[in-house]
């Protein structure tokens, strides 16, 4: 659906040059929810933006449900730029216009009939669950219906793509949770291909598909959310894996003398079997759970368990090779 080839973006202004994205190259599945995570100044904002050319690349091309976009200009790509819909962190509302007045915005630029304009407004209105406050002005409205104009608003054109740039960054968790949801429903109902930035891992283990990392203006990393949390390979990955394990950034300390810690992975049913129960039987092995959390990446269950294993080595390493055997990834970390 999305194709990104050789992407550079360098921005030059008073004689100095910021290269913003590098060679990025990248390809989005139709249906897929895409995350981009990286820190400030990765360059997230810069690559998302490439995509419906609100930034021009300085070199490379993107193509759009089989439209080469960089080809284009003009009327032609504003007509291309109607199948990729964009929400923003802080909504990008006209503070001046009724609810119904924002959602119709675009269809009213695209030459819509009122008629069918209300109608399709009203469509929108209970997609996004805000029947109720269609005649209400943007500033009566908390962050999170705030939020919902602005996806009802993007998805008014009925786009094959809708871009996220930090569309929840501004919001409280609970609400985030619930504009995640309603991304996720949108997703599903209407096959819409979603691609969104982040700095938050959070975001990207609860609704995406795939991810990539992004560090220094290129993609450092890039896989499946379930394989980039098992083994993150980068440092920029691990640390943001790492903070979502674990939020104040302690890691256990071994408490008894020949103990050894080592980190479970459950993912999928394993993650309700008593399989730790089983491996530790009948072996002498004694295991104290230092840590532990259980979620959901997607619609896939997950756990992870810092355990502290002691008793006498070999019996220890057994213990170890029965998990791994059941399939869990068991990692020794101390
Ligand atoms: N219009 C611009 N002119 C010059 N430099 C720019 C411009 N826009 C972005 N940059 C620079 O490009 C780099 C990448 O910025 P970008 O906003 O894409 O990063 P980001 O990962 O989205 O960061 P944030 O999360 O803080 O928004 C930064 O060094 C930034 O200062």
């Amino acid at each position: 659906m999305i194709a990104l080839q050789n992407i550079t973006k360098t921005y030059r202004s008073r004689g100095q040059t910021v290269d913003a994205v590098r060679d990025i190259t990248l390809h989005v599945e139709k249906g897929e929810i895409f995350g981009i995570i990286g820190h400030s100044g990765a360059g997230k904002s810069t690559l998302i933006r490439c995509i419906n050319l609100l930034e021009r690349p300085t070199s490379g091309s993107v193509t759009v449900g089989g439209t080469e976009l960089t080809k284009l200009g003009g009327k032609e790509l504003q007509r291309q730029r109607r199948k990729i819909g964009m929400i923003f962190q802080h909504f990008n509302l006209l503070s001046s216009a009724s609810v119904r007045d924002n959602i119709a915005f675009p269809l009213r630029l695209a030459g819509m009939k009122k008629t069918a304009i209300n109608a399709r407004v009203d469509e929108l209105l209970s997609l996004v669950g805000l029947e109720e406050h269609g005649n209400k002005y943007p500033a009566q409205l908390s962050g999170g219906q705030k939020q919902r104009v602005g996806i009802a608003r993007a998805l008014a054109a009925d786009p094959e793509v809708l871009l996220c740039d930090e569309a929840t960054s501004a919001l409280d968790p609970q609400t985030t949770n619930a504009i995640l949801s309603l991304l996720m429903d949108i997703n599903e109902k209407l096959g819409l291909t979603i691609v969104l930035i982040t700095h938050e891992m959070q975001v990207i283990r609860s609704i995406c598909d795939r991810v990539a990392v992004m560090d220094g203006g290129r993609i450092v990393e890039m896989d499946t959310v379930l394989n980039v949390f098992l083994r993150p390979s980068h440092p920029v990955t691990r640390q943001f894996v790492n903070e979502l394990a674990d939020p104040s950034g302690a890691v256990p300390v071994a408490r008894r003398a020949g103990g050894k810690l080592v980190r479970l992975h459950f993912v999928g049913e394993q993650t309700y079997e008593p399989v730790l129960f089983e491996a530790l039987k009948g072996t002498g092995v004694q295991c104290a759970i230092l840590e532990g959390t259980v979620a959901r990446m997607k619609h896939t269950p997950y756990g992870q368990l810092i355990v502290e294993l002691s008793g006498n080595g070999p019996d220890i390493e057994s213990v170890i090779d029965s998990l791994r055997r059941s399939g869990l990834d068991a990692e020794v970390i101390g």
